[in-house]
């Protein structure tokens, strides 16, 4: 059962230095089932920060269901650019966001439930956790072959995974957070998930790629709305608790004093793209050029999500040295984001507005140049 969850209770359970009301305490003694009413990542995983912010020592165990549109959720040390596809992300429309937490990328969309499992440092317990969402699976469909491994993966026929996790440890409260596959659109999920950028060097996290698969793909019963109740029921056994479902607004400051801002740093271009380890490429193309193919070489370091060193090496007939380093150099210090390259090309047409023979080759370059960004 959902109920709309009250801006008295939240401050109650969660806040530093607000003492329950005894009545509410009482119903919230050992815990608490929230569920967001948004479908917007950014805005859901301010909710996990705001929570893993405010959570008192008390450490009352909170479980948190959420849901997205589709988006790709980076891990915190991750490379986008070696993850996924983003100028197919950028086509379709499909958010990326960095998380807080360590780990992989994975693929979110309304076929995909998140749960977040709040509590204290000390009682953070990854394998508890899975073993309760898998006695929650066996509840509902007591044929699935379902087991959790070291890594904290859950896989379905002992190969293919329906669940990936990561976590945040604060200093004394932590949470695990972890995906269940219901129906994803699998198909997308591939093409995502996987970088067309060529010669990327990085010390950044990297994936581990597993087969997928949907429960509803096993019994076409189990749908996300019957997993998370399930999961509910189960939780609440566990802890002793209420099993309501107590419906969230991440946009509610009354709720959430100050969450609309934390939502709004996940946006930002310095989180997403500027938070990346830094990186390097080393690639090349070619151009067609009075019937032959000539090949242009492009070394970039990155770092901060900015181009620090720019070398693009190309044939002195096709470009004159002279450009080549004024391209090099006002390469140096931007963002490494196509939109950039629209910028330089303004910066070019200022500087030598004549010429259209170079304007054409400036533009070949951008265009090939905004292909691996
Ligand atoms: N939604 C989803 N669920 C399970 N597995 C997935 C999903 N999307 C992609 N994958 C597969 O996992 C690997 C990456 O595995 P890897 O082990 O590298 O990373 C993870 O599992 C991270 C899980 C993060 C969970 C957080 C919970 C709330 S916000 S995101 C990817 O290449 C795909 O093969």
């Amino acid at each position: 059962m959902l109920i709309p969850f009250s801006m008295k209770n939240c401050f109650q359970l969660l806040c530093n230095h607000q003492v329950p009301a005894a009545g509410f305490k009482q119903t919230v003694k050992n815990g608490l089932i929230l569920q967001s009413v948004s479908n917007d990542v950014y805005q859901n995983l301010a909710v996990e920060d705001w929570i893993h912010d405010h959570m008192n020592l008390e450490g009352k165990p909170i479980l948190f269901f959420w849901r997205n549109s589709p988006s790709v959720v980076i891990g915190r040390h991750q490379n986008p650019w070696q993850e996924c596809n983003l100028n197919l992300m950028r086509e379709e429309g499909i958010k990326l966001a960095r998380r807080r937490s360590g780990g992989g990328t994975v693929y979110h969309d309304m076929g995909n439930i998140n749960l977040t499992f709040f509590t204290t440092k000390k009682k953070y317990d990854r394998m508890e956790n899975l073993k309760l969402i898998l006695r929650a699976l066996n509840a509902v469909q007591p044929q699935l072959d379902v087991q959790a491994t070291k890594r904290f993966d859950l896989l379905l026929d002992g190969q293919f995974k329906i669940s990936g996790t990561a976590s945040k440890i604060g200093r004394t409260t932590a949470y695990h957070h972890c995906t269940l596959l219901c129906s994803t659109d699998g198909t997308f999920l591939s093409s995502l998930l996987k970088s067309p950028y060529q010669g990327i060097r990085s010390n950044a996290t990297a994936s581990i790629p597993s087969l997928v698969k949907n429960l509803l793909e096993k019994d076409p019963t189990l749908t996300c709305e019957v997993l998370m109740n399930a999961v509910a029921t189960e939780y609440a056994a566990y802890h002793q608790i209420d099993h309501h479902i107590h419906l969230i607004n991440p946009t509610d400051e009354t709720l959430f004093p100050g969450i609309n801002s934390k939502a709004k740093e996940l946006q930002t271009w310095e989180w997403i793209y500027g938070k990346t380890p830094k990186f390097s490429i080393n690639t090349s193309f070619h151009v067609l050029y009075e019937q032959s193919h000539l090949e242009i070489k492009v070394f970039l370091d990155i770092k901060n999500g900015r181009i620090e060193i720019c070398n693009i090496e190309a044939p002195d007939h096709w470009l004159p040295l002279e450009i080549r380093d004024k391209l090099n150099s006002s390469l140096i210090g931007s963002k490494f984001c196509p939109t950039e390259t629209t910028m330089l090309t303004n910066i070019l047409l200022r500087t030598c507005p004549q010429d259209h023979k170079l304007h054409s080759k400036w533009n070949i370059l951008c265009e090939k140049i905004k292909g691996i960004m």
